[in-house]
């Protein structure tokens, strides 16, 4: 079985990637998109798409929780179980390696010569039918540059 605890599979860590210890959100300072600096993301290959949609949400750097689950997800593709507290940043933590994943799984299947057009490729579970529309409209903003589609669905 590949998942493991967070705390288990920190050989390839935030430090060794080079990651800065996480955006402040405290920083209420007005930037316009082409002035926002990416480049604590930049350890990390994000499709295109993906840091254009960060850089339109202003996001210059990874919060804590990000830093220490991206390179995991996205350079190591693995299972991760991570804990931070509310409004820590967890939502692109997951998030953002689906996203990255999907993209990149499409060019991969098109430069083999096959059209992916796979219905579902991801499945996103809340314990909350807020939390799920919550989540829609975060991934939503962070897609908003691909063609990926995210519905939300609830029930009860
Ligand atoms: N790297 C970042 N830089 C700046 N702001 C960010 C960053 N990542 C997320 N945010 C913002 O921080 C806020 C909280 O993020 P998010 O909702 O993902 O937290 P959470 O840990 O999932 O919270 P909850 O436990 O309540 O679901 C959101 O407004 C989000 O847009």
């Amino acid at each position: 079985m590949r998942g493991m605890i967070l705390k288990s599979i920190l050989d390839i860590s935030p430090s060794k990637q080079g990651f800065t210890n996480g955006a402040n959100f405290t920083n209420n300072q007005i930037l316009h998109e082409e002035e926002v600096n990416l480049e604590a993301w930049a350890n990390l290959p994000l499709q295109q798409p993906l840091l254009k949609a960060l850089a339109s949400l202003k996001f210059q750097k990874p919060t804590i929780i990000q830093s220490s689950t991206l390179p995991a997800a996205i350079l190591g593709k693995r299972d991760i179980l991570g804990a931070a507290e509310t409004g820590s940043g967890k939502t692109l933590a997951f998030g953002l390696p689906i996203l990255h994943g999907i993209l990149e799984s499409k060019v991969k299947s098109l430069s083999n010569g096959n059209d992916d057009k796979r219905p579902l490729y991801a499945l996103i579970l809340t314990p909350t039918r807020e939390l799920a529309m919550q989540v829609t409209q975060h991934l939503k903003k962070l897609a908003k540059y691909t063609d990926i589609k995210i519905s939300v669905v609830v029930g009860g």
